[in-house]
């Protein structure tokens, strides 16, 4: 884009853009995400997904779509055919199943079902943080108030799906921003095979962008999946170099 009026004439073009506006998502990325999840059913009902990279939060958004599960509420005692209970209790609020958390350098603002965390990815107490968020029995706690709330030991895998949509603003010199991107990569990669993030079996995805060191991510990837699929969704802009690595059937080696 070479000047403002040129980029507001794309995004008037963009159907895109007017189809996020429709439905309530927070960037036209979401819809990259929801054209990856069509073709390789991603997030199953009940996922535990780590979306890093996730600000303003439209694959979030997408994410917690597919993973959520509200459950029916209780029928209410009056409603029940069995034995009255002593005491008339209120239905059971819809209890949800499946976890989302997103985590950027930038603040994301509360998305429902999501826990939303600011911090940087290479900040070791972040990790320490993630490490909390993505454990059970925390309900909608918030990722200050979730330390130490399962009794599963932390060697043990939580995460059914890593999402990395990370990029920094683009510097004008492709050969810096291919290197950078790629850094975000094995980044989120190395978060992924921390002991307790991807389980076996698991879908990782990360956005790439062609140039050199992209085919040696490639073969790295492939050495820790069953499937790794190049992937440029219809909403990522035809003359932008970025695509995804969509990559499935994590290959954890077993912990003794
Ligand atoms: C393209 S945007 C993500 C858009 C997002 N997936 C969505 O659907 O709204 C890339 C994000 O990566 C984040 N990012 C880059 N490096 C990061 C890091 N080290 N830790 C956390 N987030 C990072 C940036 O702050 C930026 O918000």
């Amino acid at each position: 884009m070479n000047s403002p009026k040129q980029w507001i004439a794309r995004q008037s073009r963009d159907p895109f853009v007017k189809q996020r506006a429709r439905d309530g998502y927070r960037s036209r990325a979401a819809y990259k995400l929801d054209d990856m999840q069509r073709r390789f059913s991603l997030i199953k009902r009940g996922a535990v997904v780590l979306d890093l990279g996730g600000a303003p939060g439209g694959w979030a958004q997408v994410a917690a779509k597919y993973a959520i599960k509200q459950s029916k509420p209780a029928p209410a005692a009056a409603e029940q055919s069995s034995p009255p209970a002593p005491t008339t209790r209120p239905p059971r609020a819809a209890a949800t199943a499946g976890r989302v958390v997103s985590i950027d350098l930038l603040p994301i603002d509360p998305i429902p079902n999501v826990v939303c965390i600011q911090g940087d990815m290479t900040s070791p107490a972040v990790l320490a943080t993630l490490q909390d968020a993505i454990r059970p029995a925390h309900g909608k706690a918030s990722a200050s108030s979730v330390a130490g709330s399962s009794s599963r030991p932390a060697t043990t895998p939580f995460v059914d799906v890593v999402l990395s949509d990370m990029a920094h603003p683009f510097t004008g010199s492709r050969t810096a921003d291919v290197a950078r991107v790629i850094a975000l990569c094995e980044l989120a990669l190395d978060v992924a095979e921390r002991p307790e993030v991807l389980k076996r079996g698991g879908a990782f995805v990360c956005k790439f962008i062609q140039g050199e060191g992209d085919q040696e991510l490639r073969q790295l990837l492939k050495s820790k999946f069953d499937k790794v699929a190049y992937e440029k969704p219809e909403a990522s802009r035809s003359g932008s170099a970025e695509g995804y690595l969509v990559c499935l059937g994590y290959k954890r080696q077993t912990i003794a």
